[in-house]
């Protein structure tokens, strides 16, 4: 039997929308109900410390209509996050390195720099029962490290992938199927985002059939702006088949 892999829409673009006039315009909760109506398997958001898309209080009010998987991302340095995950327990949370201000994520965590203070972090969120994912680059040291802290699963940044993915597919998803081939060895699930589209999903679905999880925000929420938001939730779960 294939292994299913799960859709988790980011809906952190439509909060940009939104907080681009006063008002509820779009309606942040509704996006999330939509995308579950739609079909996605869940709803990922990134609370950033300025609060310039989703806002906490969103979160919190997600929480309570979510029926779906919720990914909560974010970086753990802020204790006013750790403190929304742990109030909220979404079913995971993602740990991701980010720089205050930073305009999106760009990098993972170098787990073997950092491996005392995720391992620290990590069981944080565990010891709540909380499913537990860390950023990481595609670099197999890096998943090595990774499995040393205690994490669930790992993240794999894609945004390099689906650079070169028009250049040279096969050489933009070379260092993806060894990190994840690193990953199955040791056990730990694997997720994977930022910047995945309809093109070069199903590429990587392919080459890395056990994959659990794609969390993908930007893309879909244009596909949805041009072919409307259920055909893009659709699309989308159409190409992990
Ligand atoms: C971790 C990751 O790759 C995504 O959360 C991405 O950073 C989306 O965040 P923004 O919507 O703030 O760009
Ligand atoms: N974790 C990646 C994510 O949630 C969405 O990234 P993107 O599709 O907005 O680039």
């Amino acid at each position: 039997m294939s292994h299913s892999t799960k859709l988790s829409v980011n809906i952190n673009k439509f909060a940009t929308l939104r907080n681009s006039r006063s008002g509820n315009n779009p309606d942040v909760v509704k996006a999330a109900i939509d995308a579950q109506r739609f079909g996605a398997d869940g709803v990922t958001v990134h609370p950033r410390p300025d609060e310039r898309h989703i806002r906490y209080k969103d979160v919190r009010d997600i929480k309570k209509i979510i029926g779906t998987e919720f990914n909560i991302e974010g970086n753990c340095s802020e204790q006013k996050f750790i403190d929304l995950v742990l109030e909220v327990k979404p079913e995971q949370v993602t740990l991701v390195p980010d720089a205050l201000g930073q305009l999106t994520s760009d990098h993972g965590w170098n787990t073997i720099e950092h491996q005392a203070y995720l391992t620290e972090k990590i069981a944080l969120f565990k010891k709540a029962g909380i499913r537990v994912s860390i950023f990481v680059d595609p670099v197999v040291e890096m998943v090595e490290g990774a499995a040393k802290t205690g994490t669930d699963r790992i993240e794999l940044y894609t945004e390099g992938y689906a650079r070169r993915f028009e250049s040279n597919k096969e050489k933009a998803i070379a260092p993806y199927i060894a990190a994840a081939q690193k990953a199955k060895e040791l056990k730990l699930g694997i997720n994977a985002g930022h910047d995945l589209d309809l093109y070069n999903l199903q590429f990587f679905k392919k080459n890395i059939p056990w994959l659990d999880e794609v969390s993908i925000g930007h893309a879909l929420v244009c596909d949805a702006l041009y072919l409307g938001y259920e055909n893009a939730v659709q699309l989308y779960k159409r190409q992990l088949l």
